[in-house]
């Protein structure tokens, strides 16, 4: 695991268990940021990379290179790029995709849009993730309709998670989703994080049955923590074949649990985020007061 300063001014620790990064060069190391602060809760088999930004401008630019380039290694090696939005500040981290140069580079009719996780109200609520992301983002870029899939917003939470179970299962036979050889589960191309201050991720609580869910693609809980209450989420076995995982976390009051996966700690606390551990590749967007107490 190294720690470099890239030319955008932002720390960087690349860690993979099996190879160096061809980019890496022992010169340019910089201690700023000890790699033993990190890894002790993490995987050792996976590969991973953790950034720091000094802003959150800095970071919503290298978040739309990092899904630009994915989306332009997937569309031009299997034509489509399937990816899971989140709600809350995804979105917003996600502002500088339908803008200049990103925009241009991007096919977007090769694009397959899913969500990590929804809340169980009407498509314009407010609270809605898919209002959110087609004000956000999907209203500016032309990505076909029909490759947009929406929750029914107009079943209950259960019947919710049943539908997009079965939708999901026809977009594999169909091969629209591939599925994972080792997992069985269907593998996105992409699937972008949030992390609340608690160490949630998607719909997946700290000590809510949810998170051992093993068998079900897409569950549902009416007892969320974080209103509203009734919500859709993908479950961890989902989540964990994925190619490609962005955690994009910020602000003074996850530190704490990010120190907690990340941070040397004698007895780390397994929240939901540490059991984030793709078949692909995880990388961590971070900006310095969420990265404070590494
Ligand atoms: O719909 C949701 O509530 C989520 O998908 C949720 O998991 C979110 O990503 C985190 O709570 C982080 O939210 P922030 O980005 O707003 O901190």
């Amino acid at each position: 695991m190294f720690s470099l300063i890239n030319p955008f001014n932002t720390y960087q620790t690349l860690c993979d268990s099996h190879s160096l990064p061809s980019s890496f060069h022992p010169e340019r190391a910089s201690s700023s940021l000890s790699h033993s602060h990190f890894m002790a809760s993490m995987p050792e088999t996976k590969k991973f990379a953790i950034e720091i930004f000094e802003g959150e401008d800095l970071l919503a630019d290298s978040l739309a290179k990092y899904v630009a380039d994915l989306s332009n290694k997937f569309t031009s090696e299997r034509g489509a790029f399937t990816v899971c939005l989140s709600g809350g500040s995804m979105i917003e981290y996600l502002r500088k995709l339908p803008e200049p140069p990103y925009v241009d580079s991007i096919e977007w009719s090769k694009w397959q849009v899913f969500w990590l996780d929804e809340r169980v109200v009407p498509k314009t609520h407010v609270d809605s993730n898919y209002k959110l992301a087609l004000d956000g983002l999907l209203s500016k870029v032309s990505i076909p309709p029909n490759n947009v899939y929406a929750i029914n917003d107009t079943l209950s939470a259960e019947g919710a998670a049943d539908d997009y179970e079965t939708r999901l299962r026809e977009l594999v036979s169909k091969g629209v989703i591939t599925l994972s050889p080792t997992s069985g589960f269907p593998k996105f191309d992409l699937i972008l994080l949030g992390m609340g201050p608690d160490g949630h991720i998607a719909s997946l609580f700290p000590g809510h049955p949810l998170v051992h869910e093993n068998k079900r693609w897409v569950t549902f809980i009416k007892d969320s923590p974080k209103p509203p209450p009734e919500r859709i989420t993908l479950t961890f076995p989902v989540i964990n074949s994925c190619a490609y995982a962005a955690l994009v976390v910020t602000g003074k009051d996850e530190a704490d649990s990010v120190h907690s996966v990340l941070g040397k700690s004698e007895n780390p606390v397994k929240l939901p985020v540490a059991l984030v551990s793709p078949e692909g590749e995880l990388k961590w967007f971070l900006d310095k007061d969420s990265a404070s107490k590494l």
